[in-house]
């Protein structure tokens, strides 16, 4: 029997770098898009496999429970996520998440990347678990700052000098990491949080976010802004159309519920508008719901070439999140380990 490996979140950060996680993200992203057009109608043997992720409720959290599948062939990887997400809770983690990785040509359990939680309890049940631990959390926190850097990558008018993030929570954080590793161009990006206490914490972290300047109002943070990205937990819209400068190019990544919405309804209608997946948002988005705007095109479509990036104009990526995602993320990790 293999010796069971246990790999800390550490591990994990320090293996999945940004320079890795872009790369591999907008492969994904395009393999994704690539696999759905070529035609499985047409006989062919899918390629890469990700059906819409199934969403179980827990309604009195309000919380649930996301069962996210996905095999990729040409990486030989047969991965599943399973990520909570509880609203509510104040002294643990909104979002937890444990990720299975299974040898794809037996079928055998290769690694099981953990979340922060699971890592504390699992010491107990060491005895019982032949498989390798990694951390899924950091995946999901990190792969997300990925796909809205590709999506800006593509779409922004050219290279961006002034940053908005809205929300100062765990996703802003990775954003700003990313976004700041990515883009040698940012000259400042502002915060704003609903409790301004947030926003002032968040911009004076580290002497590392010297760039970073709070903002009183979504306002004040998004005026001249060449990107904004919303990481809140907001159910109603925050960005109004009139502060947004023309030809910005937006990352909405929170409102993952048919019911919630962080973007005017009236923006989403005249911004051109990209996805991760088509059939997932259209299941999952209230952005996409609410306001009955159109969705263009799959970002991996773009990366593809085989549908236009209107970076002068008015863009929205609605971010979800996608197992392909989170399986080339694995693979970072797996393949930095050397597992
Ligand atoms: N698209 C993806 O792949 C993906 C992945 C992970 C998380 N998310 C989503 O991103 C969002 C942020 O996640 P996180 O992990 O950073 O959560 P978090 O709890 O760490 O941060 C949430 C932020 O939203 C703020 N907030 C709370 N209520 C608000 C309100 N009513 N109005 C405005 N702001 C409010 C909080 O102060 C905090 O700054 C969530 O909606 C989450 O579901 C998306
Ligand atoms: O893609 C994800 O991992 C998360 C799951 C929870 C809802 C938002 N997206």
């Amino acid at each position: 029997m293999e010796e069971i490996k246990f790999i800390s979140a550490d591990q994990v950060g320090r293996v999945l770098t940004y320079a890795l996680l872009n790369k591999a993200v907008e492969r994904g992203l395009a393999l994704f898009s690539q696999n759905k057009n070529c035609g499985q109608e047409d006989g062919r043997i899918s390629k890469l496999d990700q059906p819409v992720r199934t969403v179980v409720s827990v309604p009195s959290k309000k919380a649930s429970l996301v069962s996210m599948p996905v095999y990729i062939e040409a990486d030989q990887l047969l991965v599943t996520k399973l990520v909570t997400f509880f609203p509510k809770n104040e002294s643990v983690p909104k979002h937890n998440a444990i990720i299975a990785v299974f040898n794809a040509n037996t079928g055998v359990p290769r690694a099981f990347l953990d979340g922060e939680t699971i890592t504390i309890r699992r010491t107990a049940a060491a005895s019982v678990v032949a498989t390798q631990f990694l951390d899924g959390e950091t995946i999901t926190i990190r792969r997300t700052a990925a796909a809205s850097v590709v999506a800006t990558q593509h779409l922004a008018n050219g290279q961006p000098t002034v940053l908005a993030i809205l929300g100062s929570g765990v996703q802003a954080a990775s954003h700003y990491e990313a976004f700041c590793e990515t883009f040698g161009t940012l000259q400042q990006v502002r915060v704003w949080n609903h409790k301004p206490e947030g926003a002032k914490e968040f911009a004076s972290k580290d002497e590392r976010r010297h760039n970073c300047v709070a903002c009183e109002s979504v306002e004040d943070a998004v005026r001249d802004a060449d990107v904004i990205v919303t990481v809140t937990s907001s159910s109603s819209p925050i960005v109004m159309t009139q502060w947004v400068k023309p030809g910005a190019h937006i990352n909405a990544v929170g409102a993952c519920r048919l019911e919630w919405a962080e973007i005017d309804p009236n923006l989403m209608r005249s911004a051109i508008v990209y996805v991760d997946s088509r059939e997932g948002a259209l299941q999952e988005s209230g952005d996409l719901f609410l306001s009955k705007a159109e969705v263009y095109a799959e970002i991996g479509d773009v990366v593809n070439g085989t549908k236009t990036a209107h970076r002068d104009k008015t863009t929205v990526f609605k971010s979800l999140g996608m197992a392909v995602e989170d399986a080339v993320a694995a693979k970072i990790v797996l393949d930095g380990l050397g597992l």
